[in-house]
């Protein structure tokens, strides 16, 4: 509990953030990130309301959080399998679902948005949450690359509003980034794309891109591993974005493979088909 109500204080320069007691969450987007903080957050002590566009995602949203608590308590609870049990009811005790955003943000000390990769979208959200959210609630952004001075815009909370980077997958990454700018991506980013385009070359098939970065650097994923775990759209997205910011930048020049992965529904394990077909 402590942790993760420390980190959501550490993101925010107001001293009306750092005095607020966090109890209440509310997590908007039930996709692979958002299950995963929602599952976090619960297993932290917060009381959680995971909110998405229809009940049938946020099955699969519950259900994904049940599966990972399984294999964390497998780990933490070895010895004890009753209390592993145990712990499992406790936290899926702390997590609700609604598709209703307006009345799952009352009473929310904190909400934090983990939807599609998209500044009008987010906007969107984020205008309508800020009329109906009390006037103390805090708002984060989980957003992979757009900068939340733009997104907190659509908002009169300028006070209460900030960015809070999980890392897939959210309750196995120790990382959470709150500094101004994001350090990972842009390191990350143009890294993933040139594997893309070392293939698209002809320099090497994706099976040896990603052994070679397993074996050579220790990464636990290569390249098209984990573009396809993290999701091709979410990461076309990106880089669409940045590009649109710096259509010079030779690091963000766009990849005719994923575009057309992408055209195709093929955005990955969520599909089960990305760069790798999945069963
Ligand atoms: C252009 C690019 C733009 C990108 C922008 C969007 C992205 C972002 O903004 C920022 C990001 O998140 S970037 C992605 C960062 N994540 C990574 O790099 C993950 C790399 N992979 C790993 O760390 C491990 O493969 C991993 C930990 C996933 C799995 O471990 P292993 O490789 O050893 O394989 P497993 O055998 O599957 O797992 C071993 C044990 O780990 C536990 N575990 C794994 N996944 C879990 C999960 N989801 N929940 C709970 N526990 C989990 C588990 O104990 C497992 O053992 P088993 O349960 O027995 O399998
Ligand atoms: N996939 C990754 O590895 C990472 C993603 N992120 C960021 O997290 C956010 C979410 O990414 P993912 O979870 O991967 O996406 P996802 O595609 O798995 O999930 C997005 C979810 O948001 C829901 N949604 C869309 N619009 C909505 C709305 N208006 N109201 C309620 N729900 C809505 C969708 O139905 C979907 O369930 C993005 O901003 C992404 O850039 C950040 C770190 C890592």
């Amino acid at each position: 509990m402590a942790f993760f109500a420390h980190q959501i204080r550490r993101g925010f320069s107001s001293s009306a953030v750092r005095n607020v007691v966090i109890k209440q969450v509310t997590i908007i987007g039930g996709g692979q990130m958002g299950a995963g903080i929602a599952q976090v957050a619960a297993s932290t002590g917060h009381s959680v309301t995971l909110v998405d566009t229809s009940d049938d995602i946020l099955k699969k949203s519950i259900k994904t959080i049940e599966g990972s608590l399984k294999r964390v308590v497998k780990k933490k609870f070895a010895d004890k399998p009753e209390a592993g049990e145990e712990f499992i009811q406790k936290v899926l005790k702390n997590v609700s679902t609604s598709t209703d955003v307006g009345s799952a943000v009352q009473g929310s000390d904190l909400v934090l948005e983990a939807i599609v990769e998209n500044l009008k979208i987010k906007q969107d959200l984020f205008s309508r949450l800020d009329k109906l959210a009390p006037a103390h609630t805090i708002f984060a952004s989980n957003t992979s690359s757009l900068p939340i001075s733009d997104i907190s815009s659509a908002t009169n909370r300028l006070d209460r509003f900030g960015g809070l980077h999980f890392f897939n997958p959210v309750p196995m990454m120790k990382l959470v980034e709150d500094t101004p700018g994001f350090i990972v991506n842009r390191l990350f980013v143009p890294y993933l794309y040139e594997a893309i385009r070392l293939y698209e070359r002809g320099h090497g098939s994706k099976e040896d891109i990603d052994i070679a970065m397993k074996l050579g650097v220790g990464y636990p994923m290569g390249p098209f591993e984990l573009s396809d775990y993290i999701g091709l759209d979410t990461i076309k997205f990106i880089m669409d974005g940045w590009r649109e910011m710096d259509p010079d930048n030779t690091l963000f020049a766009p990849s005719e493979l994923m575009d057309k992965l992408v055209a195709e529904g093929k955005l990955g394990k969520k599909t089960g088909e990305g760069f790798y077909k999945y069963k």
